[in-house]
């Protein structure tokens, strides 16, 4: 069992987060209950944002939004010096609500509407990060409106398949998301572009993927994306500065996975674009990169009561938490694996193995396949490791739950970041038809 970031075990046998015994959190603000360990966020912050110095190459750092937002975490960010990757119009907003610097805001998405860029455009964003030819039109025709030049980056498929679950790959040409490389249809896009009076060319983005162990798949997108760079010059004259190589580095969720090393990345992605520079007569670019999951995975930690034990002789014992896919739907939709702890008895063995389930009407609503604790009963406390990205951020109200809380830790010091829903929040966009009146 791996424990992350400032966890530890008390002389009670709690388990201890930002200095904070988790089952008097669980008391205190109830369950299900994300906890966020703010020192582990500015400290997977810090490293993003420093592991590029001494290689020679430029580096900024965008967090992807999608992994999971909130305005506190804007500020976070904003203290920690990087930047937002944000994909809608709400994304968006959270950020502008909570002051962040606009400078340092990407946008991304393969539908933006109008209204969005409209917003963006007004908000003066740092880059537009264009996904199609419709989108390069709409943007070029609304900047021409508000009388203001976009900077973009253009999203390129470079036709990479990353080794990661096939729902999270992207990088593969048949994909929703950007331009072909293998068709042409980046080249021709960016032609377009270079004759448009209200877009500013900054440079090119790729992201193949997500959850990826095998760093050999980044070389190869910076080998593809240095090649792309050579050949826009020699169409199109144009030098590419900036290179987004997008996000996508693999944390451990379990004991099994492996613990990739942000250091060996960037080593990796320098020694790759100096040496096609090298080769190829081109300028350095400066690197951008966009990792989500990577700050905040591993920082954020779920709490949840354990309710109904049911065993099924010989054949498995059910253990039921108060949380589930609404909660965590990453189980549910990519067979995700998680470890945990009962909280309040962490220091007792293991006696027998359960299948954690949650509370949704579904049969594949389930946490954690295999789960190896101690004898519990009704109250206990269950704290799942990892469960910062991806899980709050694609949390539903399904079967009428309303979404749970999410507290920040640090130095002892535990403040709600996101209340509670309470049921009135979950009727409080509903309408009744005058006609339906009693
Ligand atoms: C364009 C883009 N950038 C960045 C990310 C962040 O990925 P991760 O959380 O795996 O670092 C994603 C999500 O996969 C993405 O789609
Ligand atoms: N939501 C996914 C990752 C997709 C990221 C967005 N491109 C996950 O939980 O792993």
């Amino acid at each position: 069992m791996r424990l992350h970031g400032t966890m530890q075990i008390n002389e009670n046998g709690h388990l201890m987060i930002g200095g904070c015994d988790t089952v008097e959190l669980a008391r205190e603000f109830g369950t299900p209950l994300l906890i966020i360990d703010e020192a582990e966020v500015r400290r997977r912050c810090f490293e993003y944002r420093t592991v590029f110095r001494g290689t020679g190459i430029e580096a900024e750092t965008i967090y992807a939004s999608k992994a999971f937002l909130t305005m506190a975490l804007c500020r976070i960010l904003k203290e920690e010096g990087l930047g937002l990757d944000v994909v809608s119009g709400g994304e968006l907003f959270i950020a502008q609500s909570a002051g962040f610097p606009m400078d340092r805001v990407y946008f991304h998405g393969n539908n933006k509407t109008p209204e969005e860029i409209k917003q963006a455009l007004e908000a003066g964003i740092g880059r537009f990060v264009v996904d199609n030819m419709q989108e390069l039109q709409l943007l070029n025709y609304l900047a021409e409106e508000q009388g203001v030049t976009a900077n973009v980056l253009f999203r390129v498929t470079p036709g990479i398949e990353a080794h990661t679950h096939e729902y999270i790959q992207t990088g593969q040409s048949d994909s929703k998301f950007g331009l072909g490389l293998a068709n042409g249809i980046a080249m021709e896009v960016i032609r377009i572009a270079s004759r448009l009076p209200r877009i500013n060319i900054c440079g090119l983005h790729c992201h193949i993927g997500s959850q990826i162990f095998n760093l050999e798949s980044f070389r190869k997108a910076g080998e593809v994306m240095m090649d792309f760079c050579n050949e826009i010059r020699r169409e199109l004259g144009i030098e590419i500065r900036e290179l987004n190589l997008g996000g996508g580095i693999g944390i451990p969720y379990t004991e099994k996975d492996p613990e990739v090393s942000i250091r060996d990345y960037a080593l990796i992605v320098a020694d790759t674009l100096k040496k096609k520079a090298f080769q190829l007569n081109l300028p350095l670019p400066k690197v951008i990169n966009e990792p989500g999951r990577y700050i905040i995975g591993p920082a954020g930690t779920t709490l949840y009561t354990i309710g109904v034990i049911k065993e099924i002789p010989g054949i498995r014992t059910y253990l039921s938490v108060d949380g589930g896919m609404t909660d965590n739907i990453r189980p549910a939709l990519y067979n995700a694996r998680y470890e945990a702890i009962v909280t309040n008895k962490a220091f007792k063995d293991p006696i027998k193995t359960v299948t954690v389930v949650g509370r949704c009407c579904e049969s594949g609503d389930m946490l954690i396949h295999d789960l190896k604790i101690p004898e519990v009963e009704p109250g206990d406390i269950l704290a799942v490791f990892c469960t910062g990205a991806y899980t709050y951020s694609m949390a539903s109200n399904y079967n009428g739950l309303p979404r749970i809380a999410v507290v920040l830790v640090n130095d002892g010091e535990a403040e709600v970041i996101v209340r509670r829903e309470t049921y009135r929040d979950l009727i409080s966009r509903d309408q009744i038809p005058a006609r339906l009146n009693l």
